[in-house]
């Protein structure tokens, strides 16, 4: 993309104030509109427009990713810190300043001091740099290639039409789902909206569900000084995930550590009822100021157990999960059902509305920014294609093969980081699966990043074709371990290829060479890697493996 010509900034629109024409319009300038609005014109003269309501970035920009991992950032900084001979003293006990964190996320979603909604101008010049009109408003399908526009936030003016002559593209993304509880609407929740823009860290917070979001809020706010209450309607927490993973996440959330306090996790458990005094209406990330009585009952979910009683906190979070944001998008207006993600083939392309496509979360299919902007990659490229009467066949033009390996990293402490399928998901596909699993904290490079290293890793192959499915792997900064698996799992690189493999010493990835070894014990690695010459001779003649062993450098 950067060596393609950059357009001119300024209005590109064919037609008059209430029809405006474009190559392709694009509802939604989060990251999975912008990419798609950029590769469907990179380096032609084609024109495109993204109808944003809100702030061109999205939710990943502003309420999600990029707030959520500045929050994190800090908190993973102090544990490293106090896990480590010569800085342990220097942190002792001590919290994190609030207020820098805090700051030091402002900073990153461009919210300046005072200021209630960040500031979206350094993603509308980029846009506008790379060729993409932008308007504020809301857009809904009116028919085939159809889109009305009314301003944002029911400011006055009329509705525009505009007329795509290639292609709409949806990417309006999903919105925070909340639970139809008794008195919950009613008492304000915060939802990851606000905790992620908080202003002030309240003094104790119960957060609903068990997922991405509770896990990674739980992490920040605990570090942050709140007393956190984790209600869980499961028996786990990361439930898509290898159970070994929730459960790792668990018992370091319940532990707590220097500077960061416990966290209560109630599993098998559900709220039925809240209840609140009147809150005022307020800016996101603002504490209600109210205090909050959640009453749980055993949920039943997942077996025996589950807690009964009253849970009195500062604040509420619900992080209950998300669904695609269709509503008012016109879907029926093209003959889709109103109330559900459209249908999307391979190349991102909606099955039966000539010139339609939706990347992203309002897909349905990952709810992941990277997977997103993965969509749109391909889609952009196809309508790109098509416009220009090129074929559309090549694997760059199909966006299921990257759907095998959709990796997810949880930024906890320790961080949860995986890709492919899990050991228990392979075998529902009908894989002859086998896993093998090692504790990070026997590889030498974890053992130097901090003392008491705790974490494990995971992988699943599919025996009968000698290739890796699936991996996962939990630890402190084991987020930058999972691209080597992805990779693997991806491009499908055969067990014996991956042998040659070699991880540098000594770093946390000689945990691939501890799992590579276990494959081998299991036979599940096929003779040609246990009689390779190279893989033979450099393990038995290497001096710093036999020294290494004994030195515990394995
Ligand atoms: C707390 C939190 C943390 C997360 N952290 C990560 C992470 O670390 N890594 C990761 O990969 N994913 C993360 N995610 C998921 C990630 O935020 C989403 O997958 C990503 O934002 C989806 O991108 P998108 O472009 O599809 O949608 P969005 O980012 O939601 O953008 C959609 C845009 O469409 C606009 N829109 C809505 N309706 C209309 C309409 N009718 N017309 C025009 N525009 C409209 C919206 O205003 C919005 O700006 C996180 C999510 C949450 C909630
Ligand atoms: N680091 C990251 O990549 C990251 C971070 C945050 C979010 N995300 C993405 O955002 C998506 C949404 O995250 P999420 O945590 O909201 O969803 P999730 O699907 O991960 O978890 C939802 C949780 O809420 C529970 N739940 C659902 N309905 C409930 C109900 N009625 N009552 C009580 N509990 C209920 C579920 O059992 C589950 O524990 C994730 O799928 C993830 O892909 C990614």
């Amino acid at each position: 993309m950067t060596s393609e010509p950059r357009r001119a900034a300024g209005d590109h629109a064919v037609g008059g104030p209430d029809l405006r024409e474009y190559d392709v319009v694009v509802l939604g300038g989060g990251p999975a509109g912008e990419n798609a609005a950029a590769y469907a014109i990179a380096g032609s003269d084609r024109t495109a427009i993204i109808v944003e309501p809100e702030l061109v970035g999205g939710e990943c920009s502003y309420w999600a990713c990029i707030p959520s991992k500045a929050l994190l950032h800090p908190a993973a900084v102090r544990s490293a810190a106090s896990a480590s001979p010569g800085t342990a003293g220097l942190v002792g006990d001590r919290p994190l300043e609030a207020g820098a964190v805090l700051a030091h996320r402002d900073a990153f979603i461009g919210r300046g001091a005072g200021a209630l909604v960040p500031d979206d101008s350094g993603q509308v010049r980029w846009a506008r740099g790379a060729g993409i009109d932008v308007v504020r408003g809301s857009g809904r399908l009116t028919g085939e290639r159809t889109v009305a526009v009314s301003p944002a936030g029911g400011a006055d003016g009329g509705v525009t039409t505009f007329k795509a002559r290639q292609a709409v593209v949806l990417a309006t993304g999903s919105a925070a789902t909340l639970p139809p509880t008794p008195g919950l609407a009613e008492a304000r929740p915060w939802t990851s909206r606000d905790v992620t823009a908080m202003r002030a860290v309240p003094g104790s917070v119960a957060i609903i569900g068990g997922g991405v979001v509770a896990c990674e809020a739980a992490t920040w706010l605990s570090a942050l000084g709140a007393q956190v209450t984790l209600i869980v309607r499961g028996r786990a927490l990361l439930g898509g995930a290898e159970p070994f993973a929730g459960a790792l996440v668990a018992d370091a959330l319940r532990q707590g550590g220097p500077g960061r306090r416990p966290v209560r996790i109630l599993f098998g458990t559900q709220v039925y009822e809240v209840e609140r005094g009147a809150v005022a209406a307020h800016a996101p990330g603002v504490p209600g100021g109210v205090p909050v009585t959640l009453r749980i009952e055993p949920s039943g979910h997942g077996g025996d157990g589950g807690s009964a009683g009253t849970v009195p906190v500062d604040e509420l979070v619900v992080a209950a999960g998300r669904r695609p944001a269709v509503d008012g998008l016109g879907l029926d207006a093209v003959g889709l059902d109103p109330h559900r993600a459209p249908p999307t083939d391979a190349h991102m392309a909606v099955p039966g509305v000539p010139g339609l496509y939706a990347v992203g979360d309002v897909t349905g299919r990952a709810p992941l920014t990277h997977m997103g902007k993965y969509q749109a990659r391909v889609c952009g490229d196809v309508i790109a294609a098509r416009a220009a009467g090129r074929p559309t066949q090549a694997p760059r033009f199909q966006a299921g093969t990257g759907h095998a390996a959709v990796p997810q990293v949880v930024f906890t402490d320790p961080q949860a980081a995986w890709t492919g399928l899990t050991e228990a998901r392979a075998r529902e596909a009908g894989i002859d699966a086998h896993s093998v699993a090692v504790d990070l904290g026997t590889v030498a490079g974890a053992a130097l990043q901090r003392d008491g290293y705790t974490g494990r890793a995971q992988l699943v192959v599919d025996r009968t074709r000698g290739v890796l499915v699936g991996a996962t792997f939990v630890g402190p900064e084991v987020a930058e371990l999972l691209h080597a698996a992805t990779i693997a799992v991806a491009a499908e690189v055969p067990l014996e290829r991956l042998w040659h493999a070699v991880p540098a010493f000594p770093t946390v990835s000689e945990a691939w060479l501890r799992l590579l070894e276990a494959l081998r014990a299991d036979g599940a690695m096929t003779d040609g890697a246990m009689t390779d010459g190279a893989m033979t001779d450099g393990a038995m003649t290497d001096g710093t493996v036999t020294d290494g062993a004994r030195k515990g450098t394995r």
